[in-house]
């Protein structure tokens, strides 16, 4: 669950956002709109705990979020930029990290037959197109368990199929219980929002 009271960013002389009230809880989606600036990635960064707001107070499942706490990262899955690309290890490497971090089976198979990369599983990741990277990247966050799930603009540098198949993905989330914050700009996931918040 993720709750926000009266919380707003300064950035310099002017407010991106203030008196922003939240509440989304488990098998919920919100999605950020907004134009360019608007301070989409800046509220991700905050549910992360990577920068505090300003004012007002902003909770992930009654605590202050803290991406430096092993167990709050335990829980919640994040992909805010492209950070964490590891341009050496191959698509069933980042999968066999997955599985060895959380101790859990996964599918690999079908996992990249979905995002697909089937063909790229044995490849190292830096001779990627920049879609199969990012493609990679969203795998990596949604292969792993997680309560929580914060994406910055999932559709960013993906094909028609790969649109589809990360709609998909967040919708198989929210189903099962998840709860989901992204920026978008993608008609298809903000149709499946629970809640749509307009930073303008
Ligand atoms: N603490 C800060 N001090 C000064 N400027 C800031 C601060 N935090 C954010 N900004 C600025 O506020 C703006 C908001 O950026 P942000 O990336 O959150 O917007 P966005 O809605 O995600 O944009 P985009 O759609 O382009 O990704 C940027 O111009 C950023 O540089």
């Amino acid at each position: 669950m993720i709750t926000a009271k009266g919380v707003g960013v300064r950035a310099g002389e002017y407010w991106l956002f203030r008196d922003l009230d939240l509440d989304v809880g488990p098998g919920q989606c919100l999605a950020l709109v907004g134009p360019n600036g608007s301070g989409k990635s800046t509220l991700l960064r905050c549910c992360y705990g990577m920068q505090e707001p300003t004012e007002g107070v902003l909770t992930v499942f009654g605590e202050q979020p803290d991406e430096r706490d092993r167990s709050f990262r335990r829980n919640v899955s994040a992909l805010l930029d492209d950070s964490d690309f590891f341009a050496e290890l191959t698509p069933l490497q980042h999968l066999d990290l997955i599985a060895g971090s959380f101790d859990v089976e996964l599918d690999y198979d079908g996992l990249l037959a979905d995002a697909g990369l089937g063909e790229r599983a044995t490849v190292s990741a830096g001779r990627f197109s920049a879609g199969q990277r990012r493609r990679l990247l969203l795998l990596g966050a949604t292969a792993r368990p997680f309560d929580v799930l914060l994406l910055d603009e999932p559709e960013r540098a993906l094909d028609a199929a790969g649109k589809e198949w990360i709609t998909t993905v967040v919708s198989r989330a929210v189903a099962r219980g998840a709860v989901v914050v992204l920026a978008t700009h993608h008609p298809p996931l903000l149709d499946s929002a629970d809640h749509v918040v307009d930073l303008a």
